[in-house]
């Protein structure tokens, strides 16, 4: 499954937030989006996941408009996890939520299958111990980890995660992000998710866009992308970037134009100010 997004714009009213936003994703890629608060990047998932209609562009899977998806094959096709704090909880349980993921699949009832997978996502997210509880009773990281199961369950050919770690402990951002990056690598799906954390992204996206004010400012893979100047010209911080065995590292130092006083007095400094 391929995803091609081709000069996509989007406007809330009058006030335009993307602009001819154009990339491709191919069949075992993920793809990590970043930028600052307000580039756009919920707006672009939005759009993708079909909650949004872009004002122009067109996006494609495997060719066909995602437009022209219905009923069930909507559900098979895309699988969005909203960021945290979004929506109600309803009153359901955990397994029922997760449940919820296999109703593309389902035509009569739900199939040993179904009630299989479903738990297959709970056990991968830890939650099994808690398949019985209330969805409005949970933190919200057990929430967060509730949505990602079914987004799992639901076996999608385009998982569209906004901040799926935000609201995670750090052995759940590594296994969240690996469980989802080999999934996508060993059946030739497709990820999109937005992150804040840029070492993440470089870890676990293979291509990085990074929006600023709707737009692309940089695409490619995270070396390309993750550079001090790209981190300065766009959320206007200097960086200082290292590779590691685990993909790049970059530290944000300090805000451009700081006082002087606030700035690191030691380390590589020639990184912060090539
Ligand atoms: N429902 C809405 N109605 C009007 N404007 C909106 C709406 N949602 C978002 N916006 C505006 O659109 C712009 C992009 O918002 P969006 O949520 O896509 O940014 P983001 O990059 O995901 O930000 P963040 O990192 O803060 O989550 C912002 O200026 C925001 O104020």
């Amino acid at each position: 499954m391929r995803l091609q997004v081709k000069g996509v714009s989007f406007a809330y009213g009058s006030a335009p937030v993307l602009d001819n936003v154009a990339f491709r994703v191919r069949a075992g890629e993920t793809l990590g989006v970043v930028g600052p608060n307000g580039s756009g990047k919920s707006t672009l998932l939005r759009c993708l996941a079909r909650v949004l209609r872009p004002r122009v562009g067109t996006v494609l899977l495997d060719g066909k408009n995602l437009a022209s998806l219905r009923g069930r094959e909507i559900g098979r096709c895309l699988g969005y996890v909203p960021p945290p704090g979004t929506g109600q909880a309803f009153p359901c349980t955990v397994l029922e939520t997760v449940l919820h993921g296999r109703r593309p699949y389902v035509t009569w009832g739900v199939s040993q299958h179904d009630l299989a997978v479903a738990a297959g996502a709970l056990g991968y997210l830890g939650l099994t111990g808690l398949a019985e509880r209330q969805l409005n009773e949970l933190s919200s990281g057990q929430r967060q980890k509730v949505l990602i199961a079914r987004a799992l369950a639901q076996e999608p050919e385009v998982f569209l995660l906004d901040e799926p770690t935000a609201t995670l402990d750090i052995r759940y951002q590594l296994e969240v992000l690996a469980l989802i990056k080999d999934f996508v690598t060993k059946q030739g799906r497709v990820a999109v998710f937005v992150l804040h954390d840029l070492n993440l992204a470089s870890r676990f996206a293979d291509r990085i866009l990074l929006l600023g004010e709707g737009r692309i400012c940089a695409a490619g893979v995270p070396n390309e992308v993750f550079t001090p100047e790209n981190v300065r010209a766009v959320y206007g911080v200097d960086a200082v970037v290292t590779e590691t065995p685990w993909g790049l590292q970059v530290t944000p130092v300090a805000p451009v134009g700081a006082p002087a006083g606030e700035e690191v007095t030691e380390g590589p400094k020639a990184a912060v100010r090539p």
